[in-house]
């Protein structure tokens, strides 16, 4: 209980509450950071079915369109067209469809007269660069000879970089790097033979002839962020160029301080697809968001009330133990004091002279008895004695030193004790003090009293070296003092007896 009487004990409170809030709030941030993680790889597998989905609608348009073309034909590319506008309306995550022949340096000049005969009167074999240069000699060109949407300015264009590196027997899928098309937007082409060979003897024979392509663009492979938390990073490249990202998506970016102050979590996984090689990764850097504004309010407020409810039960406990503390001092006060003049009662003095004893330290001790204080009660009541004998102890107060104990020893009785020695000369002083103290009439309304005293005075350990002797020999003189002074009211204490 000791705590209790220092003020830092609010301090302490303070800090154990604090240690408690951090505590909760620990606890409460290990549980949104899990939440997080689990809100994280929800988002994540969403976007990877969403990917999964568009890929294999991308393959199927492929195998379609490859399928289509396997069947042997005279072209005039308007059955294609067609045929490829329904699975540009059917799948449209395919933002276009070509077909490319295999052309050898032979057939050339051949091939490109029958392509100016279709109709495109324009039609070259050139490059890709802006000019559209003619192509310089080689074994086999490798033409875009139809796109839908139609784009005459692709026709002629010589793809033998990507198609030209498929081995023969292979019957797989070409995915290139990204590039750009004119109109800024990014985008890359899946690329296989038309012609399934049945054997795989017939594929090691016959190199195809017809290829297919789709063109990929990729910015709506991922939808747009605006509506996901703040701080998500969604990209996909390709497994085997980390450097080549197909698509970045973002929401609105995390402040410095959320960077700072709250993790990220990141996730990367495979898409799910047979022939695109890429990797999804999303990215979330948390932020207050993260946290859920109705909890920390609960938090906030049963913490503060928790504080405010230990701060007022330290202060009301703190104003028990005072009071505690006031109640025993008053009744020490009590059992050490007379109740109607406030001196030292009988026991204090006892106490006092008895240390001394036991210490065998000199002392004087004085005892006071008044004259004439019974008819002051029979006449004039005991309030009247009680208004005496306070000022009585009012007077013989102004006497005494601070270490001298004033009492009152019971009735109209009063004692001193004096520690310390003490001479004839100053014995004389000490008792004329004491009876001109009392010498001064007391008011009492309209009446006054006048007081008389009879006084005793023993020294220890010259009069006595008990306590009981001492005692006797104060009694003793004071006794002699009264019969003096009923012949002589002025008459001094007189010596003790055999002195
Ligand atoms: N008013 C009042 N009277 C008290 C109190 N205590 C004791 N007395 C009275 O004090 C009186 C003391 O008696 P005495 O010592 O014979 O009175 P006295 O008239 O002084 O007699 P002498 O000492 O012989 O002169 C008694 O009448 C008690 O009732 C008190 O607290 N208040």
């Amino acid at each position: 209980m000791g705590v209790l009487r220092h003020k830092s004990i609010y301090l302490g409170v303070f800090l154990a509450w604090l240690a408690l809030t951090l505590a909760v709030l620990a606890v409460y941030a290990g549980m949104a950071l899990s939440q997080a993680r689990q809100d994280h790889q929800r988002l994540h597998q969403q976007f990877q079915d969403r990917l999964g989905y568009q890929f294999a609608g991308i393959e199927t348009a492929l195998e379609a369109f490859a399928a289509f073309q396997s069947v042997p034909r005279n072209h005039t590319f308007v059955v294609d067209r067609s045929y490829a506008r329904q699975l540009l309306v059917r799948y449209p995550y395919v933002a276009g469809l070509q077909l490319i022949r295999r052309v050898p340096a032979a057939d050339a000049k051949r091939f490109t007269d029958a392509m100016r005969g279709l109709g495109e009167t324009d039609f070259r074999l050139h490059t890709l660069d802006p000019d559209r240069q003619p192509l310089p000699r080689k074994a086999n060109y490798y033409p875009v000879v139809f796109s839908e949407p139609a784009n005459p300015a692709t026709h002629g264009l010589d793809v033998a970089e990507v198609v030209g590196t498929m081995p023969r027997e292979s019957q797989q899928v070409i995915v290139t790097r990204p590039f750009r098309l004119p109109g800024g937007e990014l985008a890359y082409m899946m690329v296989r033979p038309a012609s399934f060979a049945m054997t795989p003897e017939e594929t090691r024979r016959v190199a195809p002839l017809t290829y297919v392509g789709v063109l990929v663009k990729t910015a709506p492979l991922v939808p747009g962020l605006s509506a996901f938390p703040a701080g998500l990073t969604v990209s996909v490249r390709r497994a085997d160029q980390t450097d080549t990202e197909l698509v970045h998506s973002a929401s609105a970016a995390a402040s410095a301080l959320e960077t700072r102050w709250f993790p990220r979590l990141a996730l990367i996984s495979r898409v799910p697809s047979s022939s695109q090689p890429y990797v999804l990764e999303t990215r979330w850097q948390l932020g207050w968001s993260t946290l859920d504004r109705n909890v920390l309010t609960m938090l906030a407020g049963v913490l503060g009330l928790l504080l405010l409810a230990l701060l007022g039960i330290v202060r009301l406990a703190r104003l028990r133990h005072f009071a505690r503390i006031r109640e025993a001092a008053k009744l020490a006060h009590m059992a050490a004091h007379d109740a109607l003049t406030g001196l030292s009662n009988r026991r204090t003095l006892d106490v006092a002279l008895d240390r001394s004893v036991a210490q065998n330290t000199p002392c004087s001790l004085v005892f006071l008895d008044l004259d004439r204080f019974k008819p002051i009660n029979d006449n004039h009541g005991h309030d009247a004695g009680d208004h005496v004998l306070k000022m009585v102890a009012e007077r013989l107060s102004l006497c005494v030193r601070a270490n001298d104990t004033l009492a009152r020893w019971g009735g109209d009785e009063f004692a001193l004790l004096l520690p310390g020695d003490m001479n004839a000369a100053r014995e004389r002083e000490l008792l004329r003090r004491l009876t001109q103290a009392l010498m001064e009439p007391i008011r009492w309304g309209e009446q006054s009293f006048s007081i008389g005293a009879s006084l005793g005075v023993a020294h220890y350990p010259q009069d006595g070296t008990t306590v009981k002797q001492v005692l006797q020999a104060a009694d003793q003189r004071m006794y002699r003092h009264k019969e003096a002074r009923r012949s002589n009211p002025l008459a001094p204490p007189p010596p003790l007896a055999g002195t």
